[in-house]
């Protein structure tokens, strides 16, 4: 495997260099942006130099992503200034766009074209840096390496279209497509390991180190504190659009930046059991079951979800979760059981979640409307109650009025979640529900799922982070398509959770 060079553009001009030595790659000053009524971004400052990893925080909403378009060039500012090398590359003197060819972004949701192959977006988003002769082949040839360079055991290929793909792969897609500018100065990650799995997260941060020991930089952004810590030379907290601090990150702890973030600091694995956490056994009814279900994705499979129950699917991603969600969600066969009314929230909300056309409040009633409805004829006044309880619930930032593509990563999801539980459904299906979530609204939805978990709702819940399912009263590891481990209480814990994921096929662990 070849690790392709990566050429960093000598600087315009000398610029000065940061207090640590390094030569400041991109630097804002001042800038502001504002939406509408929302002000985004309210005189930031921030410099990203050569060399490091600039962890850059903040709850939802704060303005990341925001600042993110106007450091690659991809956003104007209201106000301010974005200097590259040194020299103006955004301010009052307009935008120039080839000034920011060295700084590239991989984003949240993926800027991939779902009907073209991997090759043909590679094309599309890179063909200023490949050769125009055989331009299939060139790309198919570059994302290959990359691919295999960041990703060792990928399972992509440049042919397959991207609609195909799975939402790791296409992340994956998305972090090469942003890498394959050259020279690459700065590349800009935002929440890169959301939908990633632990060794591919690995794999990309070995990757970062890699190309930061050449000179570039990376800036990255994520909820995930702890691993902004563990990669991050320096950290940068945003607050409601303004830079609140800037430290080292040796030494800041992760209550440390959750305190400059503005959020309470909640004790980490804190639990609310259920009054019986076995509600199976307690003799409360089963709201839904899977007998021996053996179909694609599934090897007899059986698991049961007691009313007011909570109910956890762990593993690995793609380990049969899925599968198990889509089957109560829509259960055609006589060996799964799902009674009363089901809510789902989806894991990739861009294909299936967010009514882009449609406000905040829409959005999140569409589900709920017929339950509330009297005699054919719908209830706006009640509508518009429960829209803004929930707003206010989930601090959903935007209102109810914004059309939900204006709100943040974060707020959409916080909206589908929202639209689930005001549906008024017995049963709640939710996958990985929280990718992109606060660490402050978690806490809050945990809360929020206890509650409704106590006022008789059941929930199955599919989390990639196995310290969610503490939260769980009961939790089925998967693994390969298979139950190998049933936990409960307190037996649900990260180690046991990680031990039966990776167990041996005879180490099946407490599940007959
Ligand atoms: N295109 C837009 N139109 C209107 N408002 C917008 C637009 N883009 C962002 N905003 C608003 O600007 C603010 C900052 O949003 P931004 O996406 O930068 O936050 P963020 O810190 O990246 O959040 P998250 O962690 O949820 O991704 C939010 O209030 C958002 O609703």
């Amino acid at each position: 495997m070849r690790l392709d060079k990566v050429r960093v553009a000598p600087p315009a001009a000398p610029p000065v260099r940061g207090e640590d030595g390094r030569r400041p790659i991109v630097a804002a000053r001042g800038v502001t942006k504002t939406y509408g009524r929302t002000r985004a971004l309210a005189g930031v400052d921030l410099e990203v130099r050569s060399g490091e990893v600039l962890g850059l925080v903040g709850h939802n909403g704060a303005g990341k992503s925001t600042l993110m378009r106007i450091v690659a060039g991809l956003e104007d500012c209201d106000g301010g200034t974005v200097t590259v090398h040194g020299q103006e590359a955004s301010g009052p003197g307009g935008r120039r766009p080839g000034a920011f060819r060295a700084i590239r972004m991989a984003y949240q949701e993926t800027s991939l074209c779902p009907e073209l192959t991997v090759a043909e977006n590679i094309w599309v988003s890179s063909r200023h840096c490949l050769p125009r002769a055989r331009w299939r082949r060139a790309a198919a040839e570059r994302v290959r390496r990359r691919l295999d360079e960041i990703f060792p055991g990928h399972g992509v290929a440049p042919g397959d279209r991207v609609e195909n793909l799975s939402l790791a792969q296409r992340q994956m897609v998305e972090i090469v497509r942003a890498s394959l500018a050259d020279p690459l100065d700065l590349l800009i990650l935002d929440e890169p390991t959301e939908s990633l799995g632990p060794d591919a997260a690995r794999s990309l941060y070995a990757y970062v180190r890699r190309i930061t020991a050449q000179g570039a930089a990376v800036l990255l952004i994520s909820h995930r504190i702890r691993e902004v810590l563990s990669v991050a030379d320096r950290v940068v907290v945003l607050r409601d659009g303004a830079v609140v601090a800037e430290r080292p990150a040796a030494g800041l702890g992760e209550n440390d930046v959750l305190t400059l973030m503005g959020a309470e600091v909640a004790a980490p694995a804190e639990r609310t059991p259920a009054p019986a956490a076995a509600g199976a056994a307690s003799g409360r009814p089963i709201v839904a079951e899977l007998r021996r279900v053996t179909a694609p994705g599934l090897r007899d499979v059986s698991l049961r979800v007691a009313e007011g129950e909570v109910v956890g699917l762990a593993g690995l991603a793609g380990q049969g979760q899925q599968e198990v969600l889509e089957r109560l969600w829509r259960p055609v066969r006589r060996d799964t059981v799902a009674r009363g009314a089901r809510a789902y929230v989806p894991g990739d909300r861009q294909r299936s979640g967010v009514l882009p056309l449609w406000s905040v409040g829409e959005n999140l009633i569409v589900s709920a409307m017929r339950r509330m409805a009297r005699l054919g004829l719908c209830r706006p006044a009640e509508e518009r109650a429960v829209v803004r309880s929930w707003v206010d619930r989930l601090a959903i930032r935007g209102g109810a009025d914004a059309m939900i593509t204006e709100l943040s990563g974060g707020n959409q999801q916080k909206v589908l979640v929202a639209r689930a539980f005001a549906s008024g459904a017995d049963l709640i299906l939710l996958d990985d529900p929280f990718r992109g979530v606060d660490v402050h609204t978690k806490t809050d939805l945990y809360r929020l799922i206890r509650q409704e978990a106590a006022q008789g709702r059941s929930i199955v819940w599919y989390s990639s982070e196995n310290a969610e399912m503490a939260h769980c009263d009961r939790v089925y590891v998967f693994r390969a398509g298979r139950v190998v481990a049933e936990l409960t209480g307190d037996e649900i814990t990260e180690e046991r959770i990680i031990a039966a994921s990776f167990a041996e096929d005879e180490g099946v662990d407490g599940h007959e």
